[in-house]
């Protein structure tokens, strides 16, 4: 495909680090004052400073994995992905969820020629057999979590997913014909996009494909590479889809309150036009509903067609946008006229940046087509005379790319923000999608919701979806606490890595390492809550130690530099306990994950963050901006040699200071050490609770001050 259509498919990822950071901008100043009081309440470590600011990159990429987690890869350097600007936004984004997202070595030799027998293959195996041109197809799961692969010879088999970010890429590069599954389950792509977002970003034309697929019911088959192209021509016609009775209300839609109380205008409107004709009120014709995916904003529009009883019209707005100039616009023209017909009724466009992007800026080629196709839709808006009964409510991540003509007064004159959904709201969504599930009596909906800060409506609804599939795989009779909890892992995490054995000795190198990022994780003041440690090795990670960032902290954005000092520290955890306990000569390269991790944060604290006295309160860099692609994330810092090297000797001591207070820390606790360490080695994992137990056992000393005198911070677990 081309540049064109790759376009839409970088909005979804890019738009989720903007809005972040759009909405802290807004919230800044009002989540400053509890902020303050919060922090006078936890801070301890005699840190003076209440510098609290807002860092772009941090605030983006917390809000690309909503729990934090430090991973680590214990295989190889060798295996370092080469660092082009994606692959090292790939890696930065990674790192938040996973650490870094080395591929563990697959070192076996098997007969190359051997498919695998019985019909669930391992995913070493699919690769391999991929790799050797011997699988013909794969249909993916809505989910993105498994594939079902149809090979040369004509045999069928299921494969279940690690979260690969190089698998679409090797597909493609190896022949293998990609498609989506068209199931009956509406929206369930967040872990698709979890899993699959990054390898498809870089294959644009792939992702438009997926979009359309996305379309379902209206859009037709998705049979692989070829569908949609020009063959679809003649058939402009059945690009929107009609729904006489969405059947969906505002009952279905939970957490967006705000948003339901803007649209009733709308529903009352079309349930009783007259009552406001008479009155000589000017009808709205476009309402623009904002926010990042998944968050219900089609939903919503369903819901106002459901609640005032009328038809639902549908599109998304790159599907107006073909080969041919000119089609476009005709389907506009077609969609409104049959709305017309059908009035009162809403016409739903979603994406409509897609076509609706400030004319004449575009990236090359396909312009005409997108100018002629949004010019058609303002003719269209412009033409309702008086009161049509159409309204048209269309949804957007980019509102602010959106041409200006598309906002004025009589187009989409209102804008409906939907945003992600707060604790509250995901607890009522998670209940919204309990309906028709047989949830057991263990789950505490509240403590789920407070575990997935950053998910979408979406999202939530996918962990549900996941875990009464694992309940089903276990033959239970309803979904319990355990596989919400397997479920919120995988999908945090990625699945974990199947039949991978661990050598006893590396298995003690990893549990000290994991319980070494607890431990000073747990006795830093202003530190999240450990929620889980784990040394069940899952994609590329051996191990990880889950924390999980209060809400307000992902809410608001704001990180103070203390959080950022004592979130180097414990990064340094792993490193430092390997050490103190197998000898500084056998650390290995476990910890290489958290270093870069650490190096980054040094940097941006001194670069980007005006954290250094030396270099003072300026940006070096400005950092990221608006860019997604051609974003070169590390070189090209505009300062001269001299203020490099201040910068480089601030970044050491910075990761010093670190090393030296995670030592301090681990040195102090060695007995937590041991015995978190005995443990995650008998039991693998363990949840917060328990790791509370076993610190409060092992009489956890808590954070010293510089002059040596324990601070009464109780450790914090979730
Ligand atoms: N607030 C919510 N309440 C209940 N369910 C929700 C909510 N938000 C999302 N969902 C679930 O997620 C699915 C997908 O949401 P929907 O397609 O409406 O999101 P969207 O904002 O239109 O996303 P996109 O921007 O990706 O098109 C919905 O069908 C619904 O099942
Ligand atoms: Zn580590």
């Amino acid at each position: 495909m081309n540049a064109v259509v790759a376009q839409p498919a970088a909005v979804p990822r890019q738009f989720a680090a903007r809005s972040a950071l759009r909405r802290n901008a807004g919230k800044a100043a009002s989540a400053a004052p509890a902020r303050a009081r919060r922090s006078v309440a936890v801070r301890a470590a005699g840190n003076n400073e209440d510098k609290t600011v807002a860092i772009a990159s941090i605030a983006a990429f917390l809000a690309a994995a909503p729990l934090a987690a430090v991973a680590d890869d214990f295989a190889p350097p060798a295996q370092e992905a080469p660092a082009s600007a994606l692959a090292q936004f790939q890696a930065q984004a990674q790192s938040a969820m996973s650490g870094d997202s080395l591929t563990a070595p697959d070192t076996k030799v098997v007969d190359p020629n051997a498919l695998p027998e019985g019909n669930t293959w391992r995913y070493s195996e699919f690769i391999r057999a991929v790799m050797g041109g011997k699988v013909e197809r794969v249909r993916f799961a809505k989910d993105g979590t498994s594939l079902q692969l149809t090979a040369v010879d004509g045999r069928r088999a299921q494969v279940t997913l690690p979260n690969d970010p190089e698998l679409v890429d090797i597909l493609a590069k190896n022949g293998v014909d990609i498609s989506v599954s068209e199931g009956d389950q509406q929206g369930n792509y967040a872990s698709l996009f979890g899993n699959l977002l990054f390898p498809l970003l870089a294959f644009g034309g792939l992702f438009f494909l997926f979009r359309r697929a996305q379309g379902g019911e209206g859009g037709g088959g998705f049979g692989g590479m070829g569908g949609g192209g020009p063959m679809d021509f003649g058939k402009s016609k059945s690009k929107f889809q009609e729904i006489p009775e969405t059947g969906v209300t505002f009952v279905d839609v939970a957490g967006v309150d705000g948003a339901k109380l803007e649209l009733q205008e709308v529903v009352d409107f079309l349930k009783n036009p007259d009552k406001y004709t008479q009155l000589g009120a000017k009808i709205p014709k476009g309402c623009l509903l904002v926010g990042p995916p998944g968050t219900g904003k089609t939903l919503l529009a369903k819901a106002v067609a459901g609640e005032a009883g009328v038809p639902f019209f549908s599109c998304a707005a790159s599907e107006f946008v073909e080969l041919f100039v000119g089609v476009g616009a005709s389907r506009v023209r077609d969609l409104f006229e049959k709305a017309k017909s059908k009035a009162p009724c809403i016409v739903f466009i979603d994406e409509i940046d897609a076509v609706g992007r400030q004319r004449g800026s575009g990236m090359g080629g396909g312009n005409d087509e997108r100018e002629q196709t949004i010019n058609q839709l303002l003719t269209e808006m412009d033409g309702f005379e008086g009161n049509t009964g159409v309204i048209v409510l269309a949804a957007t991540n980019r509102p602010d790319v959106l041409d200006s003509a598309l906002l004025r007064p009589g187009r989409f004159d209102r804008q409906v923000t939907v945003d992600l959904p707060d604790v509250a709201g995901r607890i009522r969504i998670l209940k919204v999608h309990a309906r028709g599930k047989t949830i057991g009596k263990d789950v505490d909906f509240d403590k789920v919701a407070r575990r997935t800060p950053g998910f979408s409506g979406a999202a939530l609804q996918n962990l549900l979806n996941e875990a009464a599939i694992l309940a089903a795989r276990r033959d239970l009779t309803e979904i319990s606490k355990e596989e919400i909890a397997d479920a919120l892992e995988r999908i945090v995490a990625g699945a974990a890595k199947e039949g991978a054995v661990m050598s006893e000795k590396k298995k003690r190198l990893v549990a000290y390492h994991e319980a070494g990022h607890a431990i000073v994780g747990a006795l830093m003041p202003e530190y999240d809550p450990v929620t889980k440690i784990s040394i069940v090795p899952r994609g590329a990670a051996g191990g990880l130690t889950f924390f999980a960032p209060s809400e307000e902290r992902l809410e608001s954005g704001l990180y103070s530099r203390t959080y950022l000092e004592n979130q180097m520290a414990v990064a340094m955890g792993g490193r430092v306990a390997e050490e103190l306990i197998f000898g500084a000569e056998n650390v290995t390269t476990g910890a290489s994950g958290d270093f870069q991790q650490v190096s980054r944060t040094a940097r941006m604290m001194i670069e980007q963050m005006g954290f250094s006295e030396k270099i003072g309160q300026i940006a070096l860099k400005t950092g990221g901006g608006q860019t997604f692609l051609g974003n070169d994330a590390g070189r090209g810092a505009d300062y001269s040699q001299a203020t490099a090297d201040i910068v480089d000797s601030e970044v050491q001591a910075l990761v010093e200071v670190a090393y030296r207070r995670a030592k301090d820390l681990v040195q102090e606790n060695i007995q937590c050490l041991h015995d978190v360490a005995e443990v995650l080695l008998d039991k693998e994992n363990i949840d917060g609770d328990e790791f509370e137990q076993i610190m409060l056992k092992a009489k956890a000393k808590l954070y010293l001050k510089d002059d040596n005198s324990a601070v009464d911070v109780p450790f914090k677990t979730a």
